[in-house]
């Protein structure tokens, strides 16, 4: 357990190219007047309703009938009401009842909506249709009329209006709260978290609520603004604040009444709302431009109607696997529902890893590799699930495994490298706070040794400056250092298992090479088995011990990697290699004709066979078997060649 923690650095630090994302920060409101003048007024009514009683020059409540609808003066600034009490000292305790309302209906709609936000955009399925279902009927109904008709159930009073008016307001705080979580929840530093081994609730309220909090905040400020509205109409309908309290509603019903007599008083109340909820508005208008993104997300691909996949393959050879295994995968198969119809993304895989061993997984873009990837880690997409077959670590079948334990068994005997780093790293908290998060949800260390042992990760990664980077957020680390903050937190448990999933393809080129030698150095160091997924032979040439080859969810060819190289048997693997660059050179690099089909249109017979130039009529009519580590049925070919 100590070697990770007592090993030097292993890398020289690559320069830094300092913060590349601008990050919206709410002090940008101090750059906009029109955010600061409201914002400016907002204060003056918080500061009027926490120092009414200090502040007010008279008694808001006792009556003084000699003084009764006085026009403003010396002693009354604002006038006096009907029954001679001073406008400006109930304006002031006004304000007190305006903004505990407001503050009570929008705290209530926060934490109802964003709970159940939270849970229906998480867990989905029945719990996200309830909820959606239980928000129409809610915004059908006019929030004052709910108001309305709980106070003729509850009774009367500010706090039961209220209570209805938090209710509507959650169902626009719950669907900001699901919109956002459907959306951060399919983002790889969610995906991370999880292979981390942290849990569902730590996941929701560390990884993405944060992420919430502009939009909810946002929203919040403008329903703050609403609900003064609504609770000074309920006050003047005479249905919300009571006698002991005053509302700027009622004063303004009792201004009515009086206007005749002095039409300066409904002025009063009248402007007091009208500023208060234009502030509201305004500052939320602002708050809006300085913490959410422009524009709109980018729309998700749809998925497209699916066919039945192609006839499952013929039985593979089964392979004795070596005694030191440690991760084994046999005839693996996942299905997913795609579209209307059931498609196969991955056909009997079956691989091996030896201890301390570097496996490299390779083929184009949607062979299967993430899939197989996913399939191992127990985090197959939604409607994707595994059709046959097993997986296993170190003697542990992972396959059918419940949630809690493959929970402990990510990030403590699996890490996970992903391939955009800063895709992987949450945006919203420092990287001293991821580490600590990963290193306590799998040991039980103070915080305090937590961060010791941040540092000592961030120094065996090669990250400059360890201690003071723990406090700098992802942004603030160029792709190649955000790469090593995440081969860190993989390594944050000492895993006996890595898999890196293309970890230098968002990177520079000049970086790649520098994150393949730690990765290189790392598993020489620790002794770590390494399942590395990429489409670049080069790679697998660098770093890799074995390969196995992956074509339309199949495993084509697998050996040593010296011998796979220099002598390739499939035809896509042969290929493969003439599409690598080798050097300065090369004229022309030859490309493979055609693209992989979708998994929902794998071909019958051999699945390469379409893009093939040895392709003979039998190859397209049965599926064909793995061979003593090929499957096809004219690997002579090949070998003749070479
Ligand atoms: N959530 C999903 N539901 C249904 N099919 C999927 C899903 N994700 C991927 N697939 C399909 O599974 C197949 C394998 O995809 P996978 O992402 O594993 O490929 P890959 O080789 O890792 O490619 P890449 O390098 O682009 O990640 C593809 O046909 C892809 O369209």
């Amino acid at each position: 357990m100590s070697e990770v923690a007592t090993l030097p650095p292993v890398h020289a630090a690559a320069p830094d190219d300092g913060a590349r994302i601008p990050r919206k920060s709410p002090w940008r409101l101090l750059s906009r007047p029109f955010a600061l003048l409201p914002a400016a007024f907002l204060l003056l009514v918080l500061a009027c309703a926490i120092g009414a009683p200090w502040i007010a020059p008279h008694d808001p409540f006792t009556p003084a009938i000699r003084h009764r609808l006085e026009a403003p003066g010396a002693t009354y600034w604002l006038g006096t009401d009907d029954l001679g009490r001073d406008m400006l000292s109930r304006l002031i305790f006004g304000a007190r009842t305006a903004l505990l309302a407001s503050f009570e209906s929008v705290g209530i709609g926060l934490a109802a909506g964003v709970s159940l936000g939270l849970l229906a955009g998480y867990v989905g399925g029945w719990l996200d249709r309830l909820a959606m279902r239980l928000a129409d009927v809610m915004q059908s109904i006019p929030a004052v009329l709910l108001a309305l008709a709980l106070i003729g159930v509850l009774g009367k009073g500010l706090g039961n209006a209220m209570l209805a008016v938090g209710l509507i307001f959650a169902v626009s705080f719950m669907r900001i709260t699901r919109a956002v979580v459907l959306a951060e929840r399919e983002q790889l530093y969610v995906d991370a978290a999880r292979v981390l081994g942290l849990r569902p609730v730590a996941i929701m309220l560390r990884q993405i609520l944060p992420n919430v909090s502009g939009p909810l905040i946002v929203q919040a400020s403008i329903s703050l603004g609403t609900a003064l509205l609504i609770e000074a109409m309920l006050s003047f309908l005479g249905v919300g604040a009571d006698s002991t309290q005053v509302s700027w509603g009622s004063m303004l019903e009792t201004a009515r009444q009086f206007q005749s007599e002095q039409p300066l008083l409904p002025m009063v109340p009248g402007l007091a709302i009208t500023l208060t909820v234009l502030s509201f508005n305004l500052l939320g208008d602002s708050l809006r431009d300085a913490l959410l993104p422009g524009g709109a997300a980018p729309a998700r691909p749809v998925a497209r109607k699916a066919t039945p996949s192609a006839a499952t393959t013929a039985a593979d050879a089964e392979t004795p696997t070596p005694a030191d295994t440690l991760l084994e995968l046999r005839q693996l198969s996942v299905r997913a529902t795609v579209g209307g119809g059931e498609a196969e993304l991955l056909s009997r895989v079956s691989l091996h890893l030896r201890r301390g061993e570097v496996l490299g997984l390779v083929g184009e873009s949607g062979c299967g590799k993430s899939m197989t990837a996913s399939a191992i880690l127990g985090l197959l997409p939604r409607g994707a699930h595994i059709a046959g077959g097993s997986v296993r670590l170190g003697g542990t079948e992972l396959v059918g495994l419940p949630e809690e334990a493959l929970r402990h068994i990510r990030g403590r005997r699996i890490g996970m490298v992903f391939q955009d780093p800063n895709a992987a790293l949450s945006p919203v908290h420092t990287i001293g706070t991821q580490l600590c998060d990963i290193l306590r949800a799998h040991s039980r260390m103070s915080r305090a040794q937590a961060l010791a042992r941040a540092v000592e990760l961030l120094d065996l990664v090669g990250v400059p400056d360890p201690a003071r980077r723990l406090q700098d957020y992802p942004h603030q680390f160029s792709g190649g250092m955000a790469q090593r903050v995440v081969i860190a937190g993989a390594l944050a448990c000492e895993p006996e298992l890595l898999i890196a999933d293309e970890p230098t393809t968002a990177l520079d080129v000049t970086i790649q090479a520098q994150v393949l030698d730690l990765l290189a150095d790392l598993r020489r160091r620790l002794g770590m088995s390494v399942l590395l997924i990429t489409h670049d032979l080069g790679v697998v040439a660098d770093l890799c011990d074995r390969v196995a080859v992956m074509y339309a969810g199949q495993i084509v060819e697998t050996g040593s990697v010296q011998d796979t190289l220099a002598a390739p048997r499939h035809p896509y693997t042969a290929a493969l290699l003439d599409a690598m660059p080798r050097g300065r050179g090369d004229a022309r690099l030859s490309t493979i004709a055609g693209r992989v089909p979708p998994a929902w249109a794998w071909p019958q017979g051999c699945r390469f066979h379409p893009r093939c130039a040895h392709a003979r009529a039998a190859c397209t009519q049965q599926p064909v078997a793995l061979q003593e580590g090929v499957r096809c049925i004219r690997s002579d070919i090949q070998e003749r060649a070479a």
